[in-house]
């Protein structure tokens, strides 16, 4: 597995914004997917691509390339997940949504699944798992599991922030899965938040915190 921390500097100073603890519901959304959106561009970086020719303006042909396929799903992973999936959609609007409902137990830090719907046609997609927060990597490793038991063969997770821990058990279990991510940040807290992180990703993107 590699991790892609990226540094460009759009990801970085809009990074720096999220952190700010005085953000507002509204801000922390757009940020967050505007995020997702220059993480999907580098996600994205490895799709395959086919000559294709057209007509141009005066009749005449011209050799162009499109993607070959364009065969994607977008995973967000319930409730977080969903703060992301407008701007990775903005990239790769003709991907299929496949959602996995999961929460973590805050006592064990234990994913707990409730949901979820696959897009028929899994085994042939690229899965794009989206997620602002990879913490312990119990939530994304029980994606991945669910992915992989329905035959899904190529996966990538995108995540706005990730701790050390949760890549390290990722990387284990799942050492195909390449990682996309703002920051890999300092550690994990004795709560199993990412410091120094952004919090409840889930609660201030839905402004219930
Ligand atoms: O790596 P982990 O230790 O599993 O933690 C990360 C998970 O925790 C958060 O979701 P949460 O359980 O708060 O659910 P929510 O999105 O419904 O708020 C986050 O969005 C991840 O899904
Ligand atoms: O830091 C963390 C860890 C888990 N879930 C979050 O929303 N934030
Ligand atoms: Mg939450």
């Amino acid at each position: 597995m590699s991790v892609h921390a990226i540094n460009h500097p759009l990801v970085q100073h809009k990074l720096g914004l999220l952190r700010d603890a005085h953000l507002s519901t509204k801000s922390f959304r757009e940020l967050a997917g505007e995020v997702a959106k220059l993480l999907t561009y580098e996600a994205t970086q490895g799709l395959m691509l086919e000559d294709h020719e057209i007509r141009g303006w005066n009749g005449e042909p011209i050799a162009t390339r499109r993607l070959k396929g364009k065969k994607v799903t977008v995973v967000p992973i319930l409730r977080a997940g969903l703060g992301m999936l407008e701007g990775v959609t903005d990239l790769l609007p003709s991907a299929r949504i496949s959602v996995v409902g999961l929460y973590r137990n805050e006592e064990t830090l234990e994913p707990v699944p409730y949901f979820d719907k696959f897009a028929n046609d899994i085994q042939e997609r690229l899965a794009i798992v989206i997620d602002p927060m990879l913490a312990t990597g119990g939530s994304m490793i029980a994606t991945l599991d669910m992915l992989r038991e329905r035959g899904c063969r190529r996966m990538k997770v995108i995540v706005l922030v990730a701790a050390p821990e949760g890549i390290a058990r990722v990387e284990k279990a799942h050492p195909d899965v390449e990682i996309y991510t703002a920051s890999v940040d300092e550690r994990l807290d004795e709560n199993g938040y990412i410091v120094p992180g952004l919090g409840d990703a889930g609660d201030k993107i839905f402004g219930t915190r």
